[in-house]
This record gives C-alpha cells, structure tokens and sequence, in this order.
C-alpha cells in the first residue's frame, strides 16, 4: 500500500506530540513532512523557564534530536516557514520557495505572545518569552545590565522574573490587576503568592498600567499612566497569548480566536487539521499542554482511521514553577451562588487550601503552601466525583497522614500522577512490573511520565519507592551538580582532588564541561569545592560567587545594602557601640535594627558609601551575607544568671573569633545557652550548645527557618576545648562531603547521624579533620579589609556590580 503524505506546521510540542502518536499507532501509514520556522528540532518549550533559572540548558530540553527525524523518516525543513495552504492543490508552500504535496495536513503553529501596541514597544531591549531565541536575548541582557521589568504577573512572568534574579538582576513585576495569576488563584493565594515572592527577592507594582516604554536605542524605562517611572535596562512581556492563526486566515480556514475545529480535529477545510494552542475547541483555544496532549491522541487515532473518543474539552490544572513556592490550581475556583467553598488558612505557616463545591461535586481548588493534595484533587474534579458521603472538611486533609502512609499508597491506580501527560499510577505500576523500569529516567522512556514540565518528579519516584521497596535506592539516582556536566559532586570533587585541578575553566576544560561559560549554579559550587580541596593555594573567584558575596553585604528590595560588624557571642562595648552610632549619623543610614542573631544591622546603606562605612567602622565583617558561619547568639549564662552552669559567653565568643569567615556550603549558625532552658535557641542551629552539670550537650542540625528541625545530640563533652575540638571536625565534614548549597540538617538527615558519630568517634580521624580546618583558617583575611586597603579591589567590585 503506498504512503500518503502527511504535512505537519509546526515543529512544536502539540504537533510533535501528535506525530509521536500516529507512530505509535503505525509507522507505515505516512511519508512524514515537519515545517518549523525555528531553526531547532523539536523542544520544550515549558523548560525555557528552568533554563533562565540556570536549572537546565538549552540542550538538555531537546524533545527529538535530529537523528529522531532521520530514524523515522521524517523529512524535517527547520527555520522555514508555511505561508499558505492551497487546499484546491493539495499543497503547502513555504517562505522559501518549497512545494510540497499532500494528503493530510495537520496546522500546528502554537500561539504568538501578545506585544502591547505602547510606544516603544520595538526598543532593544524588550522581548517576549516564548522561544530560545527570547531566552538568548534575557540571559545575555543579565550579563551587561541590571534592572529588569516584567509586564504581566501571570505563571509566565513570574517564572520569568524567578529566572531573572537567578540571574542577578533587580527585577520588578508590572502587573495590571490588584493580586498576581488572578486567572489561576483567588485573591487570598494571589496575595499570599506575593508575599512568598517578595520574600525571594522580586518587587511588585500591582495596578499599574503601562503607557510608554522610553529610552534612546535601548530600553531605559516604563512610564505608567499614573505619571509615575520605573527605570529598567530589560523589558520582559508576558501579558498573556494568542493562537497563531495567520497561515490560517490566509488559506481560508475558519478562525475565530483559534483555528475552529470539531471534536476529532477536523477543521472545516478537508484533509486539514488542526491542534495545540493555535486550535479553538467549543470556543476555547487551550494554553497548556496536558489538553494539548489529549487532543494530539484523538487526532493520530483520527487520520489513522482508528477508533477514538471524542475531545470533548478539558479541565485545567497548574503549577507554578518556581522553587520554594507550592502554588496549585485545578477547575473554577470562582464563587457565587451555586458554588460554595471550604477552606482551610494556616496564617502562621501560610498554608492555605480551598475548594469549591457545586452541590456534591468538587469544581475547583487551589494550595498554596502545601500541593501535595493537587492530584488528588484534580482527579475528584476530572472525574466529577460525587461527594455526597464524604465529610467534606476531609478532603483537605491529607489522606494517610495520621498513620505516616506515604500519599502514593493512599492513592487509587487510576489516580494522576503526571498531570502534563495524563499517566496514572496504575500506567506507572504496569511499567514498573511488567517493562522493568527501576528509575524515573526508565519510567519517562516508558510513559511520557515528568517529560514536561517535570513537577511529577518526586512523585514519580514515591510510585518507584513504594513499588519496588528496598529495591530502589532514591539516592543512587545520580544527580549531575548542574546541567552544563553529567558529574556528580563527588565525581567532581574526587577528580579535582586527582588532577590537582586548580581553577574554574581548568575544571570546566579537563571534565569537559558543555558549556564553556558554566552557569550560575556550576560556577559558584566550583568556586566553593576548589577552594575546600585547595584553602592555601586556591584563590577566590568574586565574579562566582553571588552579589551578596561579591559585595561583602546585604541587597536590600530597595537596591540599598544592609551591613552587619562582627560582635563575637553578641557582646558588644561602649567604644564599638559608639563607633557604630558615629557611622549612622554620618551617612544617615534610615534603619538600625538588632537582628535575630544578635547583631547590629544598619540598613539603607547605598553602594558607594558601603567602603566608607567599613572603613569608619574598624570592625570585623560580621558575614551576615555569605555561605559561611554567621553568628554564635549566647546566653549570659552563669557569669550573671542564677541558672547557668557554665560560660556561655566565654565560649561562644571562643567559637566565633576560631571559625569566623569559615567558607561552608551555606550558612552555618551556632548558639550556646548556659542550661537547658536555651534562652538562646541552641536546640534550632546548625551547632547548639547547652550547658549541663560538668559540662555541655552539642546539638547538630537544627534549622529555624521555613524547614524547622530540632537538631540531635551528638555528644556530652566535659570541657570547652572537647566542645571546641569537635566542633572544628564536625564542621569540616561537613565541608568536605556536603552539596553546596546543602544546610547542615538536609546533609544530617542525608548522610546519618550515627555516620557522623562514627567518623567522629575515630581520634585519628578527628584529628586529621581539625589539620585540615586549622589549615583552610589559617589564610582567613577580613574581607572588610582587604577591600578598604586595596583600591584597586574596590574599583574591580564596584565596576564588576555596577555593570552585571
Ligand atoms: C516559558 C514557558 C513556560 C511554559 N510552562 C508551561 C508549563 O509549566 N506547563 C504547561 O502545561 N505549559 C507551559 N507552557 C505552555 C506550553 O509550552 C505550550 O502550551 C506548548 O508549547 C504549545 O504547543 P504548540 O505545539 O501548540 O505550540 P508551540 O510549542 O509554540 O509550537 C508551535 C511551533 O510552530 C512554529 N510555527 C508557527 N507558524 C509556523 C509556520 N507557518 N510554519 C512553520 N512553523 C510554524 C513555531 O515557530 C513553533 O515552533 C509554557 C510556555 C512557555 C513559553
Ligand atoms: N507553569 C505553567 O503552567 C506555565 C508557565 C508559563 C507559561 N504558561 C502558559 O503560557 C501562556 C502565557 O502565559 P502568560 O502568563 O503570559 O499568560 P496569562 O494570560 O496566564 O497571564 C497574563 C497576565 O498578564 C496580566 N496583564 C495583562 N495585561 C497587562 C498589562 N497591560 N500590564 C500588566 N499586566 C497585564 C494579566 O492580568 C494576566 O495575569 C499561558 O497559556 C500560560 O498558561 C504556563
Ligand atoms: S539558658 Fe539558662 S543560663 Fe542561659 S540565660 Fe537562660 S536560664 Fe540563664
Ligand atoms: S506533571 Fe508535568 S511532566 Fe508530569
């Protein structure tokens, strides 16, 4: 039987994705032919957002490379596009000049980003997101300028903005209605979303329309309709999408917002069909990709000439991509009459979950804070479950949580576990038992399962655990230190120490870095484990390290940086305190503050004065900023209160003048109370001390902040050099085998507690780890310092942060 010839235009993630299913079904029906007007072969498109978060590279989210096109036949024509349809011909034509024949054609164009008509709108400098080519210009504009301005506080303009900082710019949202994605969320989530956001660094200007765009050649602002400016070196618009429907139009299809099909595809042209974004289904053109993968199903099966179901529409369900902020929502969240919400608001902890009721069934929901019970939700929607014999508080209770079930053993087999591509438990169980898949990377070949937006990861690997036990070992799944090297940490670590590998780009050449540059997550890890393995010889590379490091301080929202002197154990004088008071009122610093850690915090202070202020100050850098030991907070223990037992001061003053400016991971805090009523909170630090009768308890691994864990004890010591002792061991093990970026209660929980006492219970061992700490201490210089003294360092930081 000879092949027909199938066209498809658009070489995007809807009309791959329908190819991929019509292969499935057969790969004798068709001779294949791809347009695509980008010059790549076909890509996520969703992981764009983790590329500008330095998550990914533009590599690693190919969908089908090259040789994928070549191995089914498929004749693929990149960076050219359709123009026209001439369906009396039965042909497409292209922009350069090619004819080809057809049977069937599928229109796959996507959606084209919507640019306000403002004046200026065609400035250097303003961009859409929507493609690599977007993502090249915003990556590069980080590297030679620093404010940036996204218009639209939508999912797309916030993972946008994310990535931005990640990229070290200052970065405002414009958004024109009073809370943010108040398309997805209601209010309360939208404000609670902003509050999280602003916490991260991001600034927001809600209702606020922009009326100009100003600048020379370049962008240099927004003016807004309020009379009010923001100046801004990039402008990023995400303000929303329309369906691509030009070539369309131009082959006189019917169009209304989209390209308007029926249930199985079809548009009203024969032999043509449309899917994804650029596709009107009942009046709705869709805009992820979950409906986008539903429809491309019926349609293979449909030109196919196989049995299929109809499409008839979909329930929408997103995440927010963002880290450190768990946003879902699923269905109408929208209440009036009919539809009656319960919800359930966690002030404290801002967790807050609602759904909405329409009679017995669940229409709609949205987390924030806690998603975990998305999906289950989700399905209750999809699958309009009815309600009626369920306490209906419940439903926001997560199931199995009293017994420490884990949530996939509560979870039915046609429950959802990849809402992207719609594959349930059950389809990941199957996989497991009967294709042998032992990993997330063999259940993604399998199922499709986390091949897009990857949020179902975790998930996917809870079905793993659970279904295969012991058998699966989450932490064997290696894990690369960043995408531009599939090397581990230790890998890493392990080959720096074997070649005596010295700088960055030597690390980056010898290992075979993919990426020349390294990205933002590589370089300042790299920078990190160099100088671990090498503390006499390695020197430091600032550009590396993030701004707060780079800077020696604090950026505050405003672009003013805080700036903290060191006050060994909290404890301070009249000479100091005098000092400190002179330096606030000659440079009218607007905010004095007493920190948490008990330490004297100046705010507001702008980025030229920050020298001065060092130098008028004469004080040690208190590292406020930096990956290394904060503060040492005490109690007055015994000296003046009548509980103490022990020197709490003494000692902590003792540990901080010993590790100060310590390089660590991450942030390393230590407290010492002189009994245990811990007035200084020593059970939620890295390292707590708790004065007991004849000596004192250490606790390790305690954390106060958004993961609050109550540290362990790991010894009773006798004397404050014993406390001293194991406190430099301990801390260098924890330099020597932790991630960067790896607070001391994540590696604690990762390697084991007993592992640690094991290792520190070894005197050799001890000993040998206090040399190497005695070592990396004894090169320590005040950064504060160094700077002051050195024009020249002072120039090179100033201009180096001036035009980042
Ligand atoms: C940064 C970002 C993050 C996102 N995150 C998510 C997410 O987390 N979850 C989610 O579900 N969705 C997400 N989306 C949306 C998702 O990527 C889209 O829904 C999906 O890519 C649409 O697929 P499509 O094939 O319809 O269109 P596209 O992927 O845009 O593909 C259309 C292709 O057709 C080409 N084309 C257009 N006209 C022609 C022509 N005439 N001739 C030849 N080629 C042509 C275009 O150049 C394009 O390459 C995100 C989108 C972006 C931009
Ligand atoms: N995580 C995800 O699922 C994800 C991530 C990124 C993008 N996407 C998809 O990509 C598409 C584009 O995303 P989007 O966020 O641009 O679309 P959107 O329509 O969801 O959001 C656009 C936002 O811009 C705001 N806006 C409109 N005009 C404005 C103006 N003049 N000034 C300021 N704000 C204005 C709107 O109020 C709206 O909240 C959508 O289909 C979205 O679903 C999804
Ligand atoms: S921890 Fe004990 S010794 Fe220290 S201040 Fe509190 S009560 Fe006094
Ligand atoms: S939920 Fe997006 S890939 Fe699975």
């Amino acid at each position: 039987m000879d092949k027909k010839k199938l066209v498809l235009i658009g070489n995007g993630m809807a009309g791959v994705r329908a190819i991929e299913e019509i292969l499935k079904i057969s790969n004798e029906l068709f001779d294949i032919t791809i347009f695509g007007s980008e010059p790549h072969p076909n890509y996520n498109r969703i992981l764009l957002s983790k590329v500008l978060q330095g998550d990914t590279a533009v590599k690693d989210i190919t969908l089908n490379d090259w040789n994928w096109y070549e191995e089914n036949n498929i004749t693929l024509y990149t960076d050219e596009t359709v123009t026209k349809i001439d369906s009396e011909m039965k042909v497409v034509l292209s922009n350069k000049g090619r004819e080809i024949p057809y049977d069937e054609v599928i229109i796959a164009t996507g959606s084209v980003p919507f640019i306000l008509p403002l004046p200026g709108a065609d400035k250097e400098g303003v961009t859409a997101f929507r493609d690599i080519k977007d993502t090249d210009i915003m990556l590069d504009a980080s590297k030679r300028f620093k404010k940036a301005a996204v218009i639209g506080g939508g999912l797309l303009g916030l993972e946008a903005a994310r990535g931005l900082l990640n990229l070290g710019m200052d970065v405002s949202v414009i958004h024109i209605a009073p809370t943010l994605m108040e398309r997805q969320l209601d209010e309360t989530a939208g404000k609670l979303l902003q509050k999280e956001l602003e916490k991260q660094g991001m600034k927001f200007l809600l209702e606020k329309a922009t009326e100009e765009i100003y600048g020379e050649e370049r962008v240099e602002g927004l003016k807004f309709k309020d009379g009010s400016n923001l100046e801004a070196d990039l402008v990023v618009m995400a303000v929303g999408i329309k369906p691509n429907i030009q070539l369309a139009k131009e082959s006189g299809l019917t169009v209304n917002r989209g390209i308007v099909v029926n249930d199985y595809l079809q548009t009203d042209l024969p032999n043509v069909y449309a899917v994804g974004e650029c596709a009107e289904h009942n009046g709705i053109p869709y805009g992820l990709v979950a409906p986008l993968y539903e429809q491309a199903k019926v349609l293979a099966h449909q030109i196919c000439g196989r049995a299929t179901a109809p499409y008839q529409g979909s329930v929408l369900s997103t995440q927010l991509k963002v880290s450190g902020v768990e946003v879902f929502s699923a269905g109408d969240f929208t209440e009036d009459e009919e539809k009656k919400s319960i919800k359930i608001f966690d002030e404290q902890d801002g967790i807050y979950k609602k759904i909405v009721l329409k009679g017995n069934k669940i229409v709609g929901a949205v987390l924030f804070g806690d998603s975990k019970e998305g999906n289950r939700l989700f399905s209750m929607i999809k699958k309009e479950a009815d309600i009626s014999d369920t306490e209906k508080i419940s439903i926001l209770q997560p199931l199995g949580a009293e017994a420490g079930e884990s949530l996939v053993a509560t979870m039915s087999a046609d429950e959802i576990i990849c809402g992207c591509n719609g594959v349930s438990k059950g389809a990941i169980i199957e996989a497991i038992q009967e294709k042998g898949c032992t990993s997330v990377d063999d259940i993604k070949a399998c199922t499709s399962a986390s091949r897009s937006c990857g949020g179902c990861k975790p998930l996917v690997s809870d079905v793993l655990q659970f279904a295969l036990g012991s058998d699966f070992d989450a932490s064997s799944q290696k894990e690369a230190i960043c995408s531009c090297t599939t090397l581990s940490r230790d890998e890493v670590v392990d080959e720096i120490k074997a070649k005596g590998l010295k700088h960055i780009r030597e690390v980056m050449n010898v290992l075979d870095w993919e990426s020349e540059e390294g990205c933002s997550k590589c370089r300042p890890a790299l920078n990190y484990y160099l100088g671990m393995v090498n503390p006499i010889e390695y020197e430091d590379e600032r550009e590396s390290r993030f701004v707060n490091e780079r800077m020696h301080a604090n950026i505050q929202k405003d672009g003013t940086y805080s700036v903290v002197p060191r006050m060994y154990g909290g404890v301070t004088n009249a000479k100091d305190l005098r000092k400190i008071a002179d330096v606030v009122d000659k440079f009218e610093i607007p905010l004095v503050k007493v920190t948490g850690g008990q330490r004297i915090d100046l705010f507001g202070v702008s980025k030229d004065d920050l020298p001065k202020v060092w130098q008028e100050l004469d004080m040690p850098s208190g590292y406020a900023y930096g990956k290394s030991l904060r503060t040492v907070k005490t109690c007055v223990g015994e000296q003046f209160c009548r509980f103490g037992t022990q020197d709490s001061m003494g000692l902590g003053i003792r540990l901080e003048q010993k590790f100060e400016g310590l390089q660590t991971p991450h942030k390393v805090k230590m407290a010492v109370s002189a009994c245990p009523r811990s007035c200084a909170e020593s059970g939620f630090k890295d390292i707590g001390f708790i004065g007991i009768d004849g000596g004192w308890e250490i606790y390790v691994g305690g954390n106060g902040g958004t993961h609050v864990r109550g540290g362990d004890l790991l010894y009773k010591v006798k004397t404050d050099e014993e406390a001293m002792s194991i406190t430099g061991a301990y801390l260098q093990y924890y330099r020597e085998t932790a991630n960067y970026l790896e607070r001391t209660s994540a590696w604690i929980e990762r390697i084991g507690l007993a592992h640690v006492q094991s290792v520190l219970d070894d005197a050799a061992k001890c000993k040998e780890l206090n040399a190497r700490m005695d070592e990396t201490l004894s090169v320590y210089k005040d950064p504060w310092k160094e700077i002051v003294e050195s024009k020249k360092t002072t120039k090179e930081l100033f201009e180096t942060v001036g035009n980042a």
